[in-house]
């Protein structure tokens, strides 16, 4: 995918891609996230004081940014899924359904399922979110994010999704992929989020973990049965968009009644 040539051809079509920087004077090739999960060594130890104001702006530009965004649904799934792949029209599909609906697109920002989500959601007239992670192998954010901000700490980003979005989608992926669905499933467990869907899409796919998750892991009793209850397994990404578009009715009404 030409992504270069991707961006030239939206800008000549007028696609209006709004990008935010999270942290002012961007320097690209400064992995500050990786610097900080180093060691600490004498002479950097000062520097993590430091680094915690950065992350601090991180969130605040984050949170700045999204605020008030309106209903949304993060999509998640590999970033390498090939156009012809099922999984890629599959997140499209899945894109465009939530722009129909009113509902907002968020995802990585990056190639494969989340560009799949983004261009559905996009070319459906929707608001498509990338939420992009400054990476040592730059991709950039994808050509169909119309609203677009960077991150340099995974950790903020993941905040982003969870705290912006009203439920997830989870196509196949790998382990960026699996720590976003892991993250959530943990919160939604320990009641940090409450009324949260998390739908993963592809039978196939996840079987296996739900099978091992099921047989081995509810078993040896490291998570309750009833856990095995907080995501949904399906094959149809159509019955995916509408559990969650569901689950934001309940809640509207929910928080309406609780007002009046
Ligand atoms: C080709 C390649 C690896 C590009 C990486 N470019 C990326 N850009 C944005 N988000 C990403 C990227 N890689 C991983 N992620 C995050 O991790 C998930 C995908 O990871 P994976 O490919 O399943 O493990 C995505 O939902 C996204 O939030």
């Amino acid at each position: 995918m030409d992504h270069k040539r991707k961006s030239e051809e939206n800008a000549q079509a007028g696609r209006k891609v709004h990008v935010e920087a999270s942290w002012p004077n961007k320097q690209p090739d400064e992995q500050l996230d990786r610097y900080l999960l180093e060691s600490p060594q004498e002479d950097v130890t000062h520097s993590d004081v430091w680094r915690v104001l950065r992350i601090q702006s991180e969130f605040v530009s984050g949170f700045g940014s999204l605020a008030g965004l309106g209903p949304a649904v993060s999509v998640f799934g590999s970033a390498r899924t090939e156009p012809e792949s099922i999984y890629y029209k599959q997140a499209y599909h899945v894109g465009q359904r939530l722009a129909q609906a009113g509902a907002i697109t968020i995802t990585g920002g990056g190639p494969g399922t989340m560009e799949a989500a983004n261009k559905g959601a996009s070319e459906a007239g929707g608001t498509s979110v990338g939420l992009g992670i400054e990476l040592p192998f730059e991709t950039g954010l994808n050509s169909w994010v119309n609203r677009g901000i960077n991150f340099r700490y995974f950790f903020v980003r993941k905040t982003m999704f969870v705290k912006y979005s009203q439920g997830f989608i989870v196509l196949p992926g790998g382990f960026g992929t699996l720590d976003e669905l892991f993250e959530a499933l943990t919160l939604v467990q320990t009641q940090k989020i409450t009324g949260f869907p998390i739908v993963l899409v592809g039978t196939e796919y996840w079987g296996g973990l739900v099978g091992w998750l099921t047989d081995v892991v509810a078993k040896e009793r490291t998570i309750s049965p009833k856990d095995l209850d907080l995501f949904h397994l399906t094959d149809d990404p159509d019955e995916a968009v509408d559990i969650v578009l569901r689950n934001m009715v309940k809640d509207k009404e929910k928080k309406s009644a609780s007002r009046s």
